[in-house]
């Protein structure tokens, strides 16, 4: 770009009077000179929750309105930390968000995208520059001092720009925009919710996320029943959220609270009910009035509480410790269980009538080797996460490294997977990706695990009961873990991708407790 032009271009940018003319002139000159396949700019709304096209390359694409509740979105990124966003690959972002996708539709063959953030003279964010087809070019833009300087005139006359344009006019897109919207909210939430926040592309995960909007809409309780870490809170947290019940979620871990507490944390109780009952409490049944009542690992539930369980269920009435009369309670009930209750119900722990009554609707999450294509999926959105929760730039995964990942039984599942990405993530420098390295480094030893190539554990391959063998497993694997770890249960925990709790509750059953310091 000679001198000629850029004064031309600077001299187009300053007679500008709209916001939109000015980017309009900015996008259309500098484009070819780096050869990009397009490029747009928008502005934050007033009220902040979706970013409005002004400007673009080709300049006859009509743009979609951002939803900046799309977390994962890059141009949304970019915006919320006010830093620049560079995603080599955009074809690894997926369940990114609909409006993201409406977006990258426009530009189908580009692979890079570069967002830089547009900020008024408070230091306060106002839009975004977006560049498609620009693989490494934040690099190549900062050493390049015409850019720079070009960018800064762009920015500055921007900002002052978008403070005069008048505050009614933008009002009044925006209204229109907003009511096109609230129309759009209304018929796709909910799809939108699970799309974003229930990752995977697999059939199985589809059909999952299909199966989560129609339980949504219904009021019978369900059973999510799956492995550890395959997401049964998260997806009972998703349903209720995908339901019209405006009420709260409140998750009740039944393995984790002592038997002798948990039916006054339940259902409350009065004032001098019981030993340290210094005044009466109202209990989790009574604060999810109107919500989601969320009972994780109801297996472990007490049988004796179960059979006041059953009571509350058909009646829809309940009585806290200590009190005479009954009180009501309008939840709808979703139970958890990672344990075949089957098996509890022949071993006389489980009440079948209870099984029957939480189970009037079932939702099986499936293991995530089962559903290996869902790993990049969810990887590359636990990264995203991390970028976002640390301002940091890891730039996606090496080919290498999605294959190997795919390739682990990860029988922590998705748990474990968003550990292992979080902790590599943690020791990838900015700009560059996860390396197969860096994962491998932080897996288990080869002798404690088995990869789909791999070779199993023989001994308990010898073993002909599936269930003892797979106990046997877990009870091995957890106290070499915390041999390994001095005993520290939260490292412990930590490392094999469980919650605190669960392994707090798997020590007591297997008696581990030599192994381990305290919680
Ligand atoms: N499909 C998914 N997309 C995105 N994140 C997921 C998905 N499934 C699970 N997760 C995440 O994985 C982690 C583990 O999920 P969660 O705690 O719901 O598992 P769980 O089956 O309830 O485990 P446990 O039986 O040990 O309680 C959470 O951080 C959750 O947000």
């Amino acid at each position: 770009m000679d001198a000629v032009a850029v004064a031309q271009l600077v001299r187009a940018m300053a007679m500008a009077t709209q916001p939109e003319a000015l980017s309009q002139a900015f996008l259309d000159d500098i484009v070819p000179i780096w050869r990009w396949q397009g490029a747009c700019c928008y502005r934050r709304n007033l009220a902040g929750d979706c970013l409005l096209p002004l400007a673009s390359v080709p300049s006859s694409v009509a743009l979609p309105v951002l939803d900046t509740s799309e977390l994962d979105n890059p141009v949304v990124y970019c915006l919320s930390s006010a830093r620049p966003c560079q995603v080599d690959d955009i074809n690894r972002l997926v369940s990114v968000g609909e409006s993201f996708d409406a977006l990258r539709a426009h530009w189908p063959s580009t692979q890079a995208l570069l967002a830089l953030p547009l900020k008024n003279t408070r230091q306060e964010m106002t839009g975004v520059l977006v560049f498609f087809g620009v693989s490494g070019a934040l690099l190549a833009l900062q050493a390049a001092p015409l850019w720079q300087a070009l960018l800064d005139t762009h920015e500055r006359l921007f900002a002052r720009l978008s403070d005069l344009v008048s505050t009614e006019q933008s009002i009044r897109y925006e209204r229109t925009v907003h009511r096109k919207r609230e129309a759009d909210r209304g018929d796709h939430r909910a799809e939108r919710l699970l799309a974003s926040e229930f990752v995977g592309e697999s059939a199985v995960t589809r059909h999952i996320r299909e199966e989560m909007l129609r339980l949504a809409d219904s009021t019978l309780s369900i059973l999510i029943t799956g492995e550890t870490g395959t997401g049964k809170d998260h997806a009972a947290w998703l349903i209720h959220q995908a339901s019209a019940r405006g009420g709260p979620f409140v998750p009740v871990n039944c393995a984790a609270i002592p038997n002798e507490l948990i039916e006054a944390e339940l259902f409350g109780s009065t004032r001098g009910a019981f030993t340290g009952a210094t005044q009466a409490r109202s209990g989790l049944v009574a604060e999810a009035h109107g919500g989601t009542l969320f009972l994780d690992e109801i297996g472990d539930m007490p049988l004796a509480l179960q059979g006041t369980l059953l009571r509350v269920l058909n009646e829809k009435k309940y009585r806290p410790v200590g009190a005479t009369k009954e009180r009501e309670s309008d939840f709808r009930l979703i139970c958890a269980t990672h344990q075949p209750l089957s098996r509890r119900i022949r071993e006389g722990q489980f009440r079948e009538d209870l099984y029957y009554r939480i189970r009037q609707q079932s939702l099986h999450l499936t293991p995530l080797r089962e559903r290996a294509e869902d790993i990049p999926a969810i990887a590359t959105h636990v990264l995203l996460q991390h970028n976002r929760a640390r301002h940091a730039h890891v730039a996606g995964f090496s080919d290498a490294a999605l294959a190997w990942l795919r390739n682990q039984t990860l029988p922590g599942n998705v748990r474990e997977l968003r550990n292992l990405v979080l902790a590599a993530a943690e020791r990838t420098g900015q700009g560059k990706p996860i390396h197969v390295e860096t994962m491998q480094a932080l897996t288990t030893p080869a002798d404690m695990r088995t990869t789909r190539d791999g070779a199993p554990l023989q001994d308990l391959l010898s073993m002909h009961n599936l269930t003892e063998a797979m106990d046997t497993f877990e009870r091995l694997m957890i106290g070499d873990r915390l041999r390994q770890l001095n005993g520290s249960r939260s490292q412990a925990a930590q490392s094999l991708g469980i919650p605190k709790r669960t392994l707090a509750y798997k020590c007591r059953k297997w008696n581990l407790d030599r192994e381990t310091d305290s919680l």
